[in-house]
């Protein structure tokens, strides 16, 4: 039992057409230079245009860096500081996915802080306060608007860094489902998926308090009705304010209840393989749900529930297997992979990512004590190749 807990949340500014807030914002942080952080696909879709519009609007200038990719690397963070150094900048404004959203937090961390973006792995490493962090998420998934981590990929190791701290939770996220029209079905289904693993495992955590269960339960029902609509129509709009509320809900909730064994691993994959965060944990969940299950079957039976499970009469072990079911069938209804299909992982590659998932933040909070063989079989449960466990 926790007996002390606190939730942090920025200003959010939510609903179709939130996008024009941008300018406003940015004079309310008291920004007078922005650098625009974003990526190809986002700029591409014009998302940062018309955010640009509304800072010439407000009189302000900017200086645009669009080079982020998926998965960012700690080489992306050394340029955009740089980038934004020399261009004299005093705010941030991130218009992406998690991916620039991230490195406008690491770009922030290293613009006050100095030194190399390694320094600052772990919980609470950041020591001085960080130029305003202004964001439009365009992707429904990350939560990345509203949470007080970092993910960067360390190239040497090849392993997703996690960073946590107060520090990171931006000052103003803007969230405007209509950004999520452009999106096509695979990316709106695991980025869909990686909001629904957020509210399942901080449902889950040793951190849970009332405060972020309430907000991942009602992500879960959220995700459970609305996230198949959203994946068939791009213009469906009320889908995807459900699917913007249930990605923020779920943001909120990991953001203060940190999260699990799905999330420990799926980092590793994505270092490793450069795999889609969404879909990596899209895979890994339901393994982990299975795994998790004898720590708190009451709280399973729960997201069963949530998930719109009929679960009258069914004991409470009954109940938590149909959780685990609904998120399976969820993830097939929407095409996604139920194994990681790489080949040529050598078992000594295996046991390194269980090593490595075993040091990241987010297993602290797994409900089940967790080894590194127990990761080490997870892992092999999730992978294509039939690796023998014993
Ligand atoms: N900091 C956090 O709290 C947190 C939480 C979860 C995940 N993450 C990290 O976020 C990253 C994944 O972020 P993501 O899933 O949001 O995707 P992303 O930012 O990596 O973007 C994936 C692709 O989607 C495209 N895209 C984004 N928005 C679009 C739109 N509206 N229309 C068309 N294309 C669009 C991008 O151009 C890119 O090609 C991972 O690195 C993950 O580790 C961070
Ligand atoms: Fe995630």
């Amino acid at each position: 039992m926790r007996m002390i807990s606190k939730f942090v949340a920025p200003e959010i500014i939510f609903g179709l057409g939130a996008l024009s807030q941008v300018g406003e914002s940015a004079l309310r942080l008291g920004a007078t230079r922005l650098f625009v952080i974003s990526d190809p696909g986002v700029m591409a879709n014009r998302w940062v245009e018309k955010a640009i519009d509304r800072l010439k609007e407000a009189g302000l200038s900017y200086e645009v860096w669009f080079e982020v990719t998926s998965n960012p690397k700690d080489y992306e963070v050394i340029e955009g500081v740089k980038r934004y150094l020399d261009a004299g900048c005093d705010a941030i404004l991130a218009v992406g996915g998690g991916s620039p959203i991230d490195v406008a937090k690491a770009v922030a961390i290293l613009a006050t802080n100095g030194g190399v973006i390694q320094d600052y792995e772990g919980v609470n490493k950041i020591t001085r306060p960080l130029p305003p962090l202004l964001v439009v998420p365009t992707t429904a998934g990350s939560g990345s608007e509203v949470t007080q981590f970092a993910i960067i990929v360390d190239t040497r190791r090849r392993v997703k860094m996690t960073i946590i701290s107060k520090s990171l939770v931006p000052d103003i996220a803007i969230i405007d489902p209509v950004v999520l029209q452009t999106k096509d079905a695979r990316l709106t289904a695991a980025t869909g998926l990686d909001a629904l693993c957020h509210a399942i495992e901080s449902f889950v955590s040793l951190a849970a308090t009332p405060l972020t269960d309430v907000n991942a339960l009602n992500a879960i029902c959220l995700v459970a009705r609305y996230l198949r609509p959203s994946v068939a129509s791009r213009s469906n709009l009320e889908a995807k304010s459900a699917m913007a509320m249930a990605a923020l809900q779920a943001g909120l909730a990991f953001s203060n209840a940190i999260l699990g064994a799905s999330h420990a691993m799926a980092h590793q994959l994505d270092a490793q393989l450069d795999l889609h965060h969404g879909e990596t944990n899209a895979i890994l969940l339901p393994y982990v749900m299975e795994f998790n299950m004898i720590a708190c079957v009451e709280k399973f039976a729960r997201i069963a529930e949530a998930m719109g499970e009929n679960v009258a009469g069914l004991s409470a072990w009954e109940a938590a297997e149909r959780a685990i079911r609904a998120v399976r069938r969820l993830a097939r209804d929407l095409d996604m992979p139920d194994k990681i299909g790489v080949g040529n992982l050598s078992e000594e590659q295996l046991k390194s990512l269980a090593r490595n998932a075993l040091k990241d933040a987010c297993i602290i909070t797994n409900p089940r004590d967790v080894t590194e063989k127990d990761l080490y079989k997870l892992f092999a449960q999730a992978l294509k190749r039939g690796i023998q466990v014993d």
